[in-house]
């Protein structure tokens, strides 16, 4: 893993402000996503973190706040410098949010063909299998319907969509929900081999515990409207905010905690 803190960061939030009616979501919200890491951003239900993976991706355009991405600033540009910049990254939406009428292989190719339209159905088709292999599919499932898949194969041809292009950075919106607790471990290695592979810098939505004692360098905490920490678990445990006191330190924090000692023990 190759996370650097030096660099300038892959993704920089700041004064980031977003409203529906009166409802303030977020405010002064900053965040910087590092080159190489797996960021895990939690907060309680309704804190905005869906919101704050929209307003980054260019689905939400924020009252206020500058966002960058690849050093590129993101608001207010024109629709075919953003697209440039959209190539290089892949969103695995949460549930996956496959096209129910297209197969496996024909979701995975949407995005090339809209980048690379003039790519031959037999190159397409190599693609899609090269990314079903990557995602841990068998092979024959570019043919399925997305009905005709379990819950964590959804997941696995919606990371492969998400990889369709290549990509330096990818979003990740609670992945592991839904799933049994092998299926989320079997699914948080992916993401972790993903990572190291191919060199990802990763922005991980989740409320499982599990996966950010395994795969997560650092995880921020979204707290009244901001996020109030980030850092990694130990340095969030140092802090005294009754939310991540209970997050971390509740039963199934503490027990989290437990699996991970004993999978570093070894035992
Ligand atoms: N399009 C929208 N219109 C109006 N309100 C919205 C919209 N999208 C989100 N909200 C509101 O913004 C707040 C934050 O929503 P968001 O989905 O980001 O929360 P979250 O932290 O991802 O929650 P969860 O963990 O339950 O998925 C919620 O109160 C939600 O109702």
């Amino acid at each position: 893993m190759a996370v650097s803190d030096a660099a300038e960061p892959i993704i920089r939030v700041r004064g980031l402000k977003n409203m529906f009616g009166d409802q303030i979501v977020h405010e002064d919200l900053d965040l910087d996503v590092r080159a190489g890491e797996i960021l895990g951003v939690v907060g309680g239900s309704g804190t905005g973190k869906s919101v704050l993976m929209r307003s980054i991706i260019g689905l939400q355009t924020p009252v206020e706040g500058d966002i960058t991405v690849f050093g590129e600033e993101m608001i207010g540009r024109d629709e075919e410098h953003a697209k440039h910049i959209r190539r290089r990254w892949g969103v695995l939406f949460q549930g996956a949010a496959l096209f129910s009428t297209l197969t496996v292989a024909e979701n995975i190719q949407v995005p090339i063909r809209e980048y690379y339209p003039g790519l031959s159905d037999t190159l397409l088709d190599e693609i899609a299998a090269y990314k079903i292999a990557m995602s841990g599919l068998f092979a024959d499932a570019g043919s399925k319907y997305p009905a005709e898949l379990s819950g964590g194969m959804k997941k696995r041809a919606g990371i492969a969509r998400a990889l369709a292009l290549d990509p330096e950075l990818l979003f990740l919106d609670e992945p592991t929900a839904g799933l049994d607790p092998i299926g989320a471990a079997g699914f948080d290695q992916l993401i972790g081999e993903l990572r190291d592979s191919l060199g990802l810098t990763v922005f991980l939505i989740t409320h499982d515990l599990d996966t950010l004692y395994a795969i997560c360098d650092r995880v921020a905490v979204l707290a009244d409207r901001k996020v109030i920490a980030v850092g990694t678990i130990p340095e969030l445990l140092a802090l005294d905010h009754p939310w991540i006191q209970e997050y971390f330190k509740g039963p199934r924090g503490r027990a989290a905690a437990a699996i991970s000692e004993r999978e570093k023990a070894g035992t």
